[in-house]
């Protein structure tokens, strides 16, 4: 399959900040990928490379087929793209705006921009200085959907959008995706991902540390809970196909997200001195972040009572 964007080896160092540390990554056609990351993870500068905006410092990478560093050109003609902050002419309206961009392409851009910002009622003659955060973000919108890219490149899309309207923009990206465009967003907003991703990339200090369809990582990831009559008792080790994520002990439960973990490997705990019984439980996108970023089992878990974590859950359904 030819992959709509690949990075090799990508790699960005700025002075006394290494923004992306050998990145490898592939982006299929026809899918919505999502990079997550934390504040300063690196997302804005792999956008910013992939849509010809900044060389990197080694490494190379291919969206559509051609090199952002030799044809950022052709790269930007080919996509639609939207940074975190649209550069705008403010001294334009919205309506010249739309007459300006369309002079750069074929096509029927300007009536589809047209249609576009009369869907999200923005007045045509209102000047672009005197649009608020969210009209802004439409119109930027706007222009970059009216020549119907085959990649669409957002950084962090809905920021400025009110609720309704960010529901309906990522369901629209859904559509896209189904219709054999491929849209490549970062966003903070795991949860609205969650609902419309096919592909999760999870940027940490500038590495890709895990690039997987969400249906495999939500199927794969689970959160371990073993109960112990002794705190100190020591959990088993896994077998080399699972990835530990994080541990945590609360009372005498110890908890641990574990990535690859099979059935059969119950018994592994359950044979054990010392433990009373386990359970499991699927993990949200948002936990399957902070147990990647943070090596935590998130922030605002509630710590159970002596008494609860005593309780020994033993095997049923999805208990073990
Ligand atoms: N021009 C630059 N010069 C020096 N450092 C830079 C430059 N651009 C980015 N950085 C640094 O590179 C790192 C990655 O920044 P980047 O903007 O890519 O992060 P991000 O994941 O988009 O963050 P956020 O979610 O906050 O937007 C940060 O530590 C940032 O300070």
């Amino acid at each position: 399959m030819n992959h709509v964007i690949t990075t090799t080896d990508l790699t960005m160092r700025f002075r006394g900040c290494d923004a992306l540390r050998g990145v490898d990554l592939a982006v299929q056609p026809g899918t919505v990928f999502a990079l997550l990351g934390e504040n300063g993870a690196g997302k804005t500068t792999m956008i910013r490379i992939l849509t010809g905006f900044q060389k990197p410092t080694s490494g190379s990478c291919r969206v559509c087929d051609m090199d952002p560093v030799s044809n950022a050109i052709g790269v930007r003609r080919q996509i639609g793209y939207v940074s975190d902050a649209p550069a705008l002419y403010d001294w334009m309206t919205v309506a010249e705006i739309g007459w300006f961009a369309a002079s750069f392409y074929r096509g029927n851009f300007h009536h589809s921009y047209r249609q576009s910002v009369f869907r999200y009622e923005i007045p045509l003659d209102r000047k672009i200085r005197n649009l608020s955060k969210g009209q802004r973000a439409k119109v930027a919108l706007s222009l970059a959907l009216a020549h119907d890219p085959s990649l669409l490149v957002l950084d962090e899309p809905t920021s400025g959008l009110d609720p309704m309207v960010r529901r309906d923009f990522l369901e629209s990206m859904i559509d896209r995706a189904a219709s054999g465009r491929t849209v490549f967003l970062s966003s903070h907003q795991i949860s609205e991902v969650e609902r419309v991703a096919d592909t999760i990339g999870i940027l940490h200090e500038g590495k890709l540390r895990l690039c997987c369809p969400l249906v495999d990582l939500k199927d794969s990831m689970i959160e371990l809970t073993v109960n112990l009559d002794d705190p100190l008792v020591a959990l088993p080790k896994l077998p080399e196909s699972v990835e530990t994520l994080c541990e945590e002990t609360y009372g005498r439960q110890r908890r641990i997200v574990v990535r690859g973990f099979t059935a059969e490997m119950h018994s592994l705990f359950t044979s054990r001195d010392g433990v009373v019984g386990t359970s499991e439980r699927p993990l949200s996108l948002e936990e399957i972040f902070i147990a990647y970023t943070k090596g935590s089992l998130g922030p605002s878990r509630p710590i159970p009572n002596e008494s609860e974590t005593a309780e020994p859950s033993l095997a049923t359904g999805s208990q073990v």
